[in-house]
């Protein structure tokens, strides 16, 4: 993924595909899927739903209850099955029962042989199930894909949930049918290269939010720095020196205190990679020498640091709002009335006070105004929807074409595009 860019697409050599599926030919090849599982279930409504005939091969095809496939879909043996299929086969069944399908090796010969198992531990180290398939079945081109969308994803047809399936294969051929096929079924093929990818296509589905464990820290950090120092400051040193009990404010005012702290910081830590990176454009005098991979990991994060900056910004104007609320307030307002009852001040009005609190209201409001609307372009499902000018200029409030500046090049090198987006401005 190129890093620091938001607006390209999550993986690299993705197709272009067409918001409708594509007219599939009604005189498609014969689709079979091995094992007659959910998995199985759900390829075969699908493939059906978009004019392909299938074949299911089981070990019992008599046992697979009736109505558990769709009407047309035919359920033989797997030697038959796989006598039936002229092309694509998938094979949907657990990478431990691949050995038992050895047995089908002249039937598979030459046939488009998809696995669709996922892996069971993340970066194992060993080879992938594909590639183990790979080698149970020389003679066969063997495919990865589609183990990152669901069963129930593909029985939907991709209209709800990610759309994007990863395909690998050693065979351009066996792997430009599978895009085919992926694109028929509405879904967004994106070529991976060869088998070996397999490997990382399989821990995809395992992966919990890989890009934002760093940013996360780094908040969590901040929120204990600051709140201890608030601790300190607000709460155990007036205990310490005057005896003051302070610490009914570590629920609320403490932790609001913190939040907009943190909201700063973070939002420095999204703008000030962008700086260093032109800075050190300018020291070395090029924009093409490549960054530090510490620097394009940091760029590479700050979507995650603006939205968190955007999460603490949000939180502190509803404990803002709520301050008002507790019961604190409400005997802090009293007393204040009370007193000035006594002084008999009738009227406690301050010109200079009241427009401070005004503007510091109004400041507040306007800049989590401006951080939600960078928040919500910075999603790729908005940002995509806007051009790349308008983009560049919600972002960073220059207008790309009016100075003259291009559309970032179309790089296969992640690097490349950091790079450029560091020379064009200071974006997410
Ligand atoms: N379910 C899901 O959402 C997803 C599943 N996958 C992958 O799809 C594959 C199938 O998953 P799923 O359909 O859920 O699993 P199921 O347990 O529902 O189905 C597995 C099928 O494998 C067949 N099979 C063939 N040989 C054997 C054997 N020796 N022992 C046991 N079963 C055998 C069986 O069919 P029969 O009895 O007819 O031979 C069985 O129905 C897995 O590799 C999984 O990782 C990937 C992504 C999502
Ligand atoms: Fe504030």
């Amino acid at each position: 993924m190129p890093l620091g860019d938001m607006r390209t697409p999550l993986l690299s050599n993705s197709f272009d595909v067409p918001e409708e599926p594509l007219p599939c030919d009604p005189g498609n090849p014969t689709v079979g899927i091995l094992g007659s599982g959910d998995y199985s279930r759900s390829l075969a409504v699908r493939l059906v739903a978009c004019g392909y005939r299938v074949v299911v091969g089981s070990r019992n095809p008599k046992h697979i209850a009736i109505g558990q496939f769709p009407d047309g879909v035919q359920l033989l043996t797997q030697r038959e099955a796989m006598v039936g299929t002229e092309k694509v086969v998938f094979a949907a069944l657990y990478p431990e029962h691949y050995h038992t399908l050895v047995g089908l090796r002249d039937v598979l010969a030459g046939k488009v042989l998809v696995d669709v198992s996922n892996a069971t531990k993340l970066n194992s180290g060993e080879p992938s199930n594909a590639e183990r398939l790979a080698e149970l079945f020389p003679e066969s081109r063997v495919v990865k894909g589609f183990n990152v969308v669901s069963a129930w994803a593909l029985q939907t047809g991709a209209h709800d949930g990610s759309r994007q399936v990863l395909i690998s294969s050693d065979y351009p051929e066996a792997k430009r049918t599978v895009i085919q096929l992926a694109r028929c079924m509405s879904f967004l093929a994106v070529d991976m290269g060869g088998l070996a990818s397999s490997r990382h296509i399989e821990d995809a589905p395992l992966r919990l939010f890989p890009s934002w464990g760093g940013p996360l820290m780094v908040t969590f950090l901040l929120i204990l720095f600051f709140y201890g120092y608030n601790f300190l400051r607000g709460v155990l040193m007036p205990y310490l020196s005057r005896g003051q009990n302070n610490f009914y404010q570590l629920p609320l005012e403490t932790v609001n205190e913190t939040l907009p702290a943190v909201a700063l910081v973070i939002l420095a830590l999204v703008y000030l990679p962008g700086l260093w990176a032109a800075a050190l454009q300018l020291v070395r005098g090029t924009k093409y020498s490549r960054f530090p991979g510490w620097l394009d990991h940091w760029m590479g994060r700050r979507k995650q640091l603006g939205l968190l900056s955007f999460l603490c910004a949000g939180l502190h104007a509803v404990y803002s709002m709520c301050l008002t609320l507790r019961k604190a307030s409400q005997y802090r307002l009293l007393d204040a009335a009370y007193r000035q009852v006594k002084a008999g001040v009738e009227h406690s009005w301050e010109e200079t006070q009241v427009w401070r609190s005004d503007l510091y209201l109004s400041s507040g409001i306007l800049g989590l105004g401006v951080l939600t609307l960078l928040a919500i372009t910075s999603l790729p499902s908005v940002g995509n929807a806007l051009s790349w000018r308008e983009f560049t200029f919600v972002q960073t409030g220059k207008d790309t074409s009016r100075l003259g500046e291009s559309m970032p090049p179309p790089s296969s090198d992640p690097r490349g595009h950091s790079q450029w987006r560091a020379a064009q401005g200071l974006e997410w």
